[in-house]
Formats: C-alpha cells, sequence, structure tokens
C-alpha cells in the first residue's frame, strides 16, 4: 500500500479510536493532562464489539479509520483500543506517514513496575495475541503474567449494564482465576474496562494495584508531541465526536458514562469500506 505523505502541524487534533465508548477512557486521560489539544473521537460502533474479530478483518478495519482520520486532517492517531494494538498497531504503523501510538507498551510497562504477579483482563482478541504477557516479560523477566479473555464484558459496557447483578456475577467469575493465581497487579487489558471501575472497586482485595493504561500512554503522547515538535499551544481546543453506528445511542450512553453531553455525528460505513478500496488500488 502506497504511504500517503501529510505535513502534520500543531494545531491539528489527535485521532483517538476504539470500537464503541472504550476509548473514552482513554480520551479522559487526555483530556485531563493534555488540556490543551484539540481531539477527534471514532467510535466504530456499527462494527462493535472488536474483541471476537480477526486479524484480517480488525487490519481492514483500522486502515479505513486512519485513512479517514487523515483525510480529516489529524496530526497523530491514538489507538484507544487494545484489540487493535495487539493485532494491527505494528503493520499500520509502516503503512502510514504519520504519528500513531497503541496502548499494549504503556500499559505493560506499568504493570512490570507495579507488580510481579501480574493479571490482565481483556478482549479474547487480544488474550489470544499474548501481547500484554510478551511485553510485560521483555519489560520484567522476573514476572508472571495470567491472562484472561472476557467476551461478555463490552457489550454489556456498550449498553451501559455496569450497576447490573448480572455484570457482577460475570466480573466475579471473570476475575476468579486471577483471584486464585494470587495476584498483585490487575491490568484493564481493554479499554472499556476502566468503566467498571466502580463495580471492580467492590469485587477486588484493596491490596491489588489496578493498571489503567490510558494513563501511561497519556505521558507517550506528550513525549512524542514534545518531540515532534506538534505541541498545540493554543487556549481554545475542541473535541469532535463520529461514530459509525447511531448517534443518538452513542450520546446517551457516552453522556451517562462520562457526565458531558456531546454532539456526535455520523460517518457511514460505506464511506469508510471506500477508502480502504481506494487506498489498495
Ligand atoms: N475497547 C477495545 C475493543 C473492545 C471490543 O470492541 O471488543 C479494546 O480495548 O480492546
Amino acid at each position: 500500500m502506497a504511504k500517503i505523505l501529510q505535513m502534520p502541524i500543531q494545531t491539528g487534533k489527535i485521532g483517538v479510536f476504539d470500537s464503541g465508548v472504550g476509548g473514552l477512557t482513554v480520551l479522559r486521560e487526555i483530556m485531563a493532562h493534555l488540556p490543551t489539544e484539540s481531539l477527534l473521537y471514532f467510535g466504530d460502533t456499527a462494527r462493535v464489539p472488536y474483541g471476537d474479530r480477526s486479524q484480517t478483518e480488525l487490519l481492514r478495519f483500522v486502515r479505513e479509520i486512519i485513512t479517514w482520520m487523515q483525510g480529516q486532517g489529524v496530526k497523530m492517531v491514538v489507538m484507544a483500543c487494545n484489540t487493535s494494538s495487539a493485532l494491527a498497531l505494528e503493520t499500520v504503523r509502516a503503512e502510514f506517514d504519520m504519528p500513531i501510538l497503541g496502548i499494549i507498551l504503556p500499559g505493560a510497562r506499568a504493570a512490570a513496575k507495579a507488580g510481579r504477579r501480574i493479571g490482565v483482563i481483556s478482549t479474547v482478541a487480544t488474550a489470544n495475541s499474548n501481547a500484554y504477557k510478551q511485553a510485560i516479560l521483555e519489560a520484567s523477566p522476573v514476572a508472571e503474567v495470567w491472562q484472561v479473555g472476557c467476551p461478555d464484558f463490552v457489550p454489556l459496557i456498550e449498553k451501559n449494564r455496569i450497576d447490573d447483578p448480572y455484570t457482577r456475577a460475570v466480573a466475579t467469575d471473570y476475575l476468579k482465576p486471577l483471584m486464585a493465581a494470587n495476584i498483585d497487579t490487575l491490568v484493564y487489558g481493554c479499554t472499556h474496562y476502566p468503566h467498571l471501575a466502580p463495580l471492580m472497586e467492590q469485587i477486588l482485595p484493596p491490596s491489588i494495584k489496578v493498571i489503567n493504561p490510558a494513563q501511561s500512554l497519556v505521558s507517550a503522547m506528550a513525549k512524542e508531541l514534545d518531540m515532534l515538535g506538534l505541541r498545540n499551544t493554543q487556549s481554545k481546543p475542541d473535541i469532535d465526536f463520529y461514530v459509525s453506528g447511531d448517534p443518538i445511542k452513542f450520546a446517551k450512553v457516552s453522556g451517562q458514562l462520562m457526565g458531558f453531553s456531546s454532539q456526535v455525528q455520523p460517518v457511514s460505513l460505506s464511506v469508510l469500506e471506500g477508502l480502504a478500496i481506494a487506498q489498495s488500488v
């Protein structure tokens, strides 16, 4: 695939994407720690969940999204999605001429610093990729890592069923093997899961350190922006929200989860799919 060349500018937006509302937990950290940056959020809600997709499918989706974001003039792309980071990051980094950041490496490094017996909860695709295990062991060869795929979480979170006894039962079940392994650190290996924090805090013993990889990702973003001279110093940043599914539904759930309302615009799947076709010819 041919690389598309584009000169990024400091006032350009940072593109942040996920399959749905998960990336909002990353957006929250970016807003808190990089408050002068303008952001463009894309939720691929017509195709959520990503966690049971093949690598071929995910690569196609990620190429479409990044191509579309380039067309919007973003200066950097952040994969606010562990599944995409696990299965597509390396490939698309070589294909696009712009900084693309993933979430797994920053999360794995933070986990390796925090503990030795590390549990990672994630989508099934991320768990099967072993991306966290490899990255944690690279940072800390003495660590032990247990990975648990949690396929029921994303559909429940997309419906904001966090305060629901069923979700509590599902979470307790997923955490069982990690409790049995006596972990000292738990990684939210899916960006949807920090939305479950109120529930997790009730279930997990307080001795277990919880890692939200988004926090380390934001530090990596700050370094990269400085290194490339791309920090935005303008005082009035803005955020645009786009989804491939129903904008009204997304606005409602994101408002409930984040506590702020937003204008959400649609991007049709035919537009995204057309971009992938145009790129491959
Ligand atoms: N939030 C994404 C995707 C979850 C999904 O759509 O299954 C992740 O971090 O993996």
